[in-house]
């Protein structure tokens, strides 16, 4: 059998020699990203799209001042209730790993390269000063690019001011961890290119210390009056 059928015919599993290698971003936000963690990925790719409720066509939120477009679909699952079994492995793997306890996922599906999240903090967590955000990404290979907040308004920039491009794909873990959501913004950009469908499964932990964030979130919007 060619390469190409073993690969789409591969059932999902976690890795048995996963490694995990860490970007200091400062001295207390860090990202971790561990290639190949889940192989057969694809598999999972087609459990989400199959067996999730998506909501519409990504929608609007209010961001600070003003709505911005969240081209993507979303989705979650209950923790107990995971669409494909390997999923329930990985998340406790990153628990196992991580020493914390993780909220239901959340699941964002980039259907093409006009799809795409712009640079953001995730605020909804609102304690932001030490969090766990662990991502699986599966489907295609895309820029996750990381920028300090302090170019936020860089737009001269390249890339925006992104420093890092972590580009997860294909069954890689990517966690932020530590600072990452007080001092840092992440994006998946739009592409010029065409590719295929990416998703990404996201567990969050927030160690609830530090000054509580109130106001504009990013994902989940406040419902204020439309302007
Ligand atoms: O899909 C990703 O890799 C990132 C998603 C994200 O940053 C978010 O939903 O807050
Ligand atoms: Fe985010």
């Amino acid at each position: 059998m060619a390469a190409d059928d073993d690969r789409a015919t591969q059932e999902a599993g976690l890795s048995p020699s996963v490694t995990f290698a860490r970007t200091w971003l400062d001295r207390r936000s860090w990202v971790d990203v561990a290639r190949g963690a889940v192989t057969g990925a694809d598999r999972v790719a087609e459990a989400l799209i199959d067996g999730l409720a998506w909501d519409g066509d990504g929608g609007r939120v209010f961001r600070y001042d003003h709505w911005v477009d969240v081209p993507r679909l979303g989705s979650g699952y209950p923790l107990d209730r995971p669409p494909h079994p390997v999923l329930h492995e990985v998340h406790r793997a990153l628990q196992h790993r991580y020493g914390v306890r993780f909220a239901a996922p959340s699941v964002a599906w980039y259907r093409d390269e006009r799809d795409s999240v712009a640079f953001h903090r995730d605020r909804d967590m609102q304690w932001l000063d030490d969090t766990r955000i662990a991502l699986l990404v599966v489907g295609a290979r895309r820029p996750f690019l990381v920028r300090p907040r302090a170019h936020r308004h860089a737009h001269e920039l390249p890339d925006h001011g992104a420093t890092v491009d972590l580009a997860p794909g294909d069954g890689d873990l990517l966690v932020m961890g530590g600072g990452c959501q007080a001092g840092w913004e992440h994006s998946v950009p739009k592409l010029t290119h065409r590719v295929g469908p990416r998703l990404s499964v996201q567990w969050r932990w927030t160690s609830r210390t530090g000054r509580q964030e109130r106001g504009g979130s990013y994902s989940k919007p406040l419902h204020f009056s439309r302007p």
